[in-house]
């Protein structure tokens, strides 16, 4: 698999990178020959590409000196070893979140692999097992090679009430169904998989908590994305075939758009090499509550798009010769309050970080899960409040084709204009970025999947309720009362 590409330098390298792998993908009940090459998938390359010419245009940010041998790496192949790194990573986030104006697939992936540094040195120190040395080669190469990773954490997982072990079908939930000396095999599916095709590998981890009858569940590994056995199904997102029609005007925003896929695996084999935990089911919850940890601090790429939601809605707000009106102006405060309100619990979450015993460093966990637990909300109200400013056009321009047409276009130029010394091309330009973003297809990324990504609001509550510590709290008041203290 290594010697089957060359090292990426550029965002043109990793384009190439994904040519020629054979995967089997389907989309609209067909398979795919060439996903690079598809005007519904494009975008989604084209926002992962971002990851690496940001690295080539701002090195100090989108690039980091590797802990494993000193040489640069991308930021998304860096495992953090500072509060510094943690502190880089979020602003790195933010700023794709304000080029791409979408989900740019990238986070799930270091997070995993920041997890994986603590889990496998976690593990090793329990059981005496060889799986952190394992996972520094993989990870060197990874480096080396400038690949991308994905994360298949979330099974469908079947009836929620039930553990892995009690589903009626246990495939719903990954497991290994066979071994021999080489390695195992696993069956299987991720959903929701993010850039599930626009990466190299996918790292496949349990989703949650695991008993000792969840033994054949409690696998971590690694698999190359055209491992035989492997089939991906194409998600659809809302308004994705806008990609398909002429004229970038309605898409809203035709450069960049996210990816999400089902990934199936019937029998995919795991050599030892690529395995980083089989069978040591006490350690699952750890690693879903460390790799949260991380996680849900990366959701503050959201302020990214935040920001270019205050944007389009202060440039509406202008173009219909309002940007002076009291509660315009309020408004753009009221979306930036609750942007800046995101990054604070993200930005924060990072300074507080604390080494681990494997020397990796990790988001302080309160603040992560808060700073997610604000994604589950602000960019809802963030997104109502640029809807309100755009006002109701946005939901009934006519298409692009009645813009041009020789009949039609003079009557809607006339009669959609705003400001005067504004065209009317651009009012509808911004108004459909809006669209696109809290309706249409990047509304998958900065609404539902601040939603559900990282864990839907509840699993956020229950974290915060584990750290809350109340009776210290309790504690305090007391004492301040005057209440004398039993302890
Ligand atoms: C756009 C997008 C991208 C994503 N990318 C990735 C990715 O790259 N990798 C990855 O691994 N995952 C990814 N996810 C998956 C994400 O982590 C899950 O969506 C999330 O964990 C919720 O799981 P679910 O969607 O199965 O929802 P469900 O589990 O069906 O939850 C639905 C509701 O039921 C509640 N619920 C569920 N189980 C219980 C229970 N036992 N008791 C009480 N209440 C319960 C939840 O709180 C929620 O309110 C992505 C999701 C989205 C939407």
């Amino acid at each position: 698999m290594w010697s089957q590409f060359k090292p990426i330098v550029t965002g043109d390298d990793y384009v190439e990178s994904l040519r020629g792998r054979n995967l089997t993908v389907y989309l609209f009940g067909e398979q795919i020959k060439e996903p690079v090459d598809h005007p519904m998938i494009w975008p989604s390359i084209n926002a992962l590409k971002a990851t690496y010419d940001l690295a080539t245009d701002e090195p100090e940010l989108a690039s980091a000196t590797s802990h494993l041998n000193g040489e640069k790496v991308n930021r998304f192949l860096h495992i953090p070893h500072s509060a510094q790194d943690l502190v880089m990573k979020n602003r790195m986030q933010r700023k794709l979140g304000q080029i791409t104006g979408t989900c740019f697939q990238r986070c799930a992936g270091l997070d995993s692999i920041s997890v994986m540094h603590s889990i496998t040195y976690d593990i090793d120190q329990a059981h005496g097992t060889e799986y952190h040395p394992r996972f520094i080669r993989f990870l060197e190469r990874l480096q080396k090679h400038n690949q991308i990773i994905a994360a298949g954490m979330t099974d469908p997982k079947g009836d929620r009430s039930k553990a892995p072990h009690e589903q009626a079908d246990q495939d719903l939930f990954m497991r290994i169904t066979d071994r021999n000396e080489n390695g195992v095999f696993v069956s299987g599916a991720k959903a929701h998989m993010t850039g599930g095709l626009n990466s190299h590998w996918m790292m496949v981890l349990p989703t949650m908590r695991l008993s000792e009858h969840d033994k054949d569940f409690a696998i971590i590994g690694v698999v190359p994305l055209q491992a035989e056995g492997l089939t991906y199904i194409y998600g659809r997102q809302s308004c994705d075939t806008r990609a398909m029609e002429a004229g970038d005007v309605d898409k809203g925003n035709a450069q960049y758009a996210g990816q999400e896929v089902l990934a199936v695996f019937d029998n995919v084999f795991i050599p030892w090499e690529h395995i980083f935990m089989d069978g040591e089911y006490e350690f699952a919850a750890p690693m879903v509550e460390r790799f949260t940890s991380y996680h849900r601090a990366s959701y503050v790429c959201k302020t990214g798009l935040g920001d270019v939601m205050v944007g389009a809605a202060a440039t509406i707000a202008e173009y219909n010769g309002l940007e002076k009106v009291s509660h315009i102006r309020d408004k753009l405060v009221e979306m930036t309050h609750l942007n800046e309100t995101i990054y604070s619990s993200s930005i924060a979450s990072a300074h507080e970080s604390k080494p681990l015993p494997s020397g990796a460093w990790i988001n302080d966990s309160m603040l992560a899960n808060v700073c997610k637990h604000n994604v589950t909300r602000f960019p809802y109200e963030i997104s109502r409040l640029a809807q309100d400013l755009a006002g109701g056009l946005m939901v009934t321009l006519p298409s692009q084709q009645d813009f041009e047409s020789e009949e039609t276009g003079a009557l809607l130029d006339k009669y959609f204009k705003g400001r005067e010394d504004i065209p009317t091309a651009d009012r509808v330009k911004i108004l459909r970025l809006i669209e696109n973003m809290t309706l249409g297809r990047n509304a998958v990324g900065y609404l539902t999947e601040s939603m559900h990504g990282a864990g839907s609001p509840q699993a956020q509550r229950i974290q915060i309720l584990r750290g809350m510590n109340v009776d210290q709290k309790k504690w305090h008041a007391k004492k301040l009362a005057g209440i004398q203290q039993v302890d």
